[in-house]
């Protein structure tokens, strides 16, 4: 069964409940206080539920005329009705080692009340029950498919609880609370719905007489109530309820409630005359009434607090998802049908994103007078003029389509094509899972392997919904069919709300990789650190530019390739010491150094060293050991960055520095064979559950990332632990 049925069950659910589902859950909040206030008035004595019966019945009939009876309250407050010395009928709370009164009965509070009936029956008497026990069901059913959805998602029962990537706040919270307050969610949803079933007698019930054994109803041996040896070995831990006789007559007997009995009890000599059994409907019905309401426990009403909450968070995080997948899977107008197109782009899609990338090459094609055509994989049809076929597919669980493209595999055996297509395909993954991107490694074979399908350009793998990875992507492709598209952005950023000022403390010269280092200084106080993102808004341009930061002496220091017509890093190659930058600091906690390790491999090429060179420079030397490895492209490249290596590695902060240069005649190399020849460092770190960080070009992850996996094949018998890598690719 596919994550979409039980997605689209679980939102069914939770449209049609949702009013009555808000309603619940603030009420549901309110009322939670109302056992937690009662909880805490001060009716409770210490060890009463280990004072005996008889003692406790001993008290009361040395304080009182007469006793009616004994009872607990929901909030185990012990409650008496007597007839005082001064004949008056009270009923109060007592302490039962003196049998004193210690307050009056506590009085449900209207606003309490007022809201109970909300919470119960909407206001609307027997039919607004019968909803109410509905729409508790309905919020069962949601627990259970939310169960399903988590259990697809995370790829099998047995990975329930393994930990989740944060790919989105929304969603990374609506499951991590989910998985802790499901157990709540069940006991208060079936709680509820017994509890309306009991209401309208559709349970079965079972009320059956006592059957007084007439035998034992005789006056002798006449013992005293506080001799019994019964009430002797009760304690008011096992008593609900003691009913005292009416009067002296032999017909007249103690009744005791106990947790789940209650027993006729001859007043002369403490024998029982009867029993009988609590019958399991109402021991359920207790036990709801309990579990539901939280009376009696103060850990228990919190919980069902949370609970409420987290209802509350869960119809909001799951709205936000659900219109952000409606706003990305917006569906293309298509200008030409598909068999009067030149260019079909197919696209799979789970959440929508994938889209936006579809819609961007779709109006840059346009745009071109080109005559495009878009859809789904799952719709893949014969074209007749078609002459290209771009594939944009995302990727889910171990390999798996996403729902629109299940059918693909199937179609494109079956459907024929009269002429032959070039083909591209792009795959939309994240490196946080295992198979990067292997839906659309599934595609591009099945595509090489058909006769009517040439490959255009090798399959192109993007992290991250990365805008930039795609451009690159974008422009090959463009190349190669002889056009100049303009590709834009699929989602406009916003302009930054928090800017603030940053002072120019240096910067280099531009060397020959027309890369240089910029330091910064911040006007004001900030917390952030190596690893952190520096946020940019070019002028009159809507997306912002990010560069890792490096922290060194709480300043900013950030290594800039300077692009020919690039206007950020035009505008920072032109800055001078006291200039002033307006831009904000965007923290990256996944890419920050990580604590409790006891060893950091980082791996960078060009100016993806910045974060590491606060790293290196700041982490204390005794505590964690560090490795870095750094690509270039000549010797030249790295004089920009010698001198914040060199003060690391003299000071002994950083233990091992491998530098690879590729335009270098002495050695050609890159940062992947410096790797291979460190793979005894790297298998070390893997085993000994360090972390390696990996920051610079998608390209050179890509190939580092290939050699980690070799290494950990080869010399720990076991796949890449991908938690064990950080990321920060461009
Ligand atoms: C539950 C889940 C499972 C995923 N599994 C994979 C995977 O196995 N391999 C991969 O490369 N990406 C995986 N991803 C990442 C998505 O493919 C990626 O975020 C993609 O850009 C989403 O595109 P879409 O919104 O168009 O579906 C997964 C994402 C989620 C939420």
């Amino acid at each position: 069964m596919t994550i979409s049925i039980w997605r689209y069950s679980h939102l069914t659910l939770a449209i049609s409940s949702s009013i009555f589902i808000l309603l619940a859950a603030l009420t549901g909040i309110v009322l939670a206080f109302e056992p937690i206030s009662n909880q805490l008035k001060p009716y409770a004595v210490k060890h009463a539920d280990a004072l005996s019966l008889s003692k406790t019945v001993e008290n009361l009939q040395a304080e009182y005329d007469e006793v009616i009876h004994v009872e607990k309250d929901k909030n185990n407050f012990v409650i008496a009705s007597v007839i005082t010395k001064d004949g008056k009928n009270e009923t109060f709370y007592i302490n039962p080692f003196t049998a004193k009164k210690i307050g009056d009965i506590i009085e449900k509070a209207p606003f309490f009340k007022f809201v109970t009936n909300l919470h119960r029956s909407l206001f609307l008497k027997s039919t607004g029950r019968v909803l109410v026990g509905f729409i508790s069901f309905l919020l069962f059913l949601m627990a259970v498919t939310g169960v399903f959805l988590i259990i697809k998602r995370q790829g099998g029962v047995k990975r329930f609880f393994s930990k989740m990537i944060k790919e989105n706040f929304n969603q990374y919270y609506h499951i991590i609370i989910g998985r802790y307050v499901l157990i709540p969610i069940v006991i208060v949803t079936l709680s509820g719905v017994y509890l309306s079933l009991e209401k309208f007698s559709l349970l079965p019930s079972e009320k059956k007489p006592h059957d007084i054994n007439e035998e034992l109803l005789v006056g002798t041996p006449k013992i005293k109530v506080q001799d019994f040896s019964l009430f002797k070995t009760l304690t008011l831990n096992d008593i609900q309820r003691v009913e005292f006789p009416f009067s002296d007559a032999i017909e007249d007997y103690f009744v005791l409630k106990l947790n789940d009995k209650e027993w006729l009890v001859n007043q002369y000599n403490g024998a029982i005359i009867s029993e009988k059994k609590q019958n399991l409907v109402a021991l359920v019905s207790s036990w709801s009434m309990l579990l539901h309401t939280g009376q009696g426990s103060i850990m228990w009403s919190v919980i069902l607090l949370l609970t409420c909450i987290a209802i509350l968070f869960f119809m909001f995080s799951g709205f936000a998802m659900t219109l952000n997948r409606r706003k990305n899977s917006i569906k293309i107008k298509n200008k030409f049908s598909k068999d009067a197109a030149e260019y079909i782009i197919l696209v799979g899609s789970e959440t929508g994103s994938t889209y936006g990338f579809a819609k961007a090459l779709y109006k840059a094609l346009i745009a071109e007078g080109k005559s495009v055509f878009v859809s789904e994989l799952n719709a893949y049809s014969s074209y007749k003029k078609a002459e290209h076929l771009v594939v944009f597919t995302s990727t889910y669980g171990d390999g798996e389509p996403p729902t629109n493209a299940k059918n693909f595999e199937k179609l494109v055996g079956h459907v024929y094509q009269n002429k032959i297509l070039k083909y591209s395909v792009v795959g939309f993954g994240s490196l946080a899972y295992k198979g990067f991107c292997k839906y659309a490694i599934v595609v591009d074979s099945l595509l090489q392997l058909h006769q009517k399908f040439i490959p255009n350009l090798s399959l192109h793998k993007i992290n991250n919904q990365s805008f930039d990875a795609f451009k690159d992507w974008a422009s090959s492709w463009s190349k190669n069919k002889g056009l100049n598209l303009k590709i834009e952005k699929p989602v406009n950023t916003p302009q930054p709300k928090n800017s603030k000022l940053f002072k120019v403390v240096s910067r280099s010269m531009v060397n020959s990789d027309n890369s240089f280092l910029l330091e910064l200084e911040l006007a004001q106080k900030l917390k952030f650190n190596s690893g952190d993102l520096f946020k940019v808004y070019p002028k009159n341009e809507q997306r912002e530019r990010l560069y890792s930061i490096g922290k060194i002496n709480e300043n900013i220091v950030l290594s800039i390739k300077k692009h020919e017509f690039g206007v950020c890093s035009g505008y920072f190659s032109k800055l001078k010491k006291n200039d002033m930058v307006l831009a904000d600091i965007k923290q990256n906690k996944d890419f920050n150094f990580p604590v409790n390790v006891k060893e950091v491999v980082m791996i960078s090429n060009g100016t993806g060293i910045a974060p590491f060179l606060g790293m290196i420079n700041n982490q204390d030397s005794n505590s964690v050991k560090s490795h870095l490895f750094w690509g270039g492209r000549t010797k030249d490249s790295y004089q920009i960055y010698s001198e914040l290596i060199d003060k690391a590695f003299y000071s002994k902060k950083l233990s091992g520095l491998y530098i690879s240069f590729s335009k270098e005649e002495s050695q050609k190399r890159y940062v992947q064979n410096s790797i291979v020849e460190k793979s005894d460092l790297i298998s070390r770190v893997l085993k000994s559950d360090g972390v390696i960080m990996i920051c610079g070009s998608i390209a050179m992850q890509n190939d580092v990332l290939e050699t980690l996996e070799s290494i950990s094949e080869s010399k720990l018998n076991r796949p890449l632990n991908l938690n064990q890598i950080k990321t920060d690719c461009y």
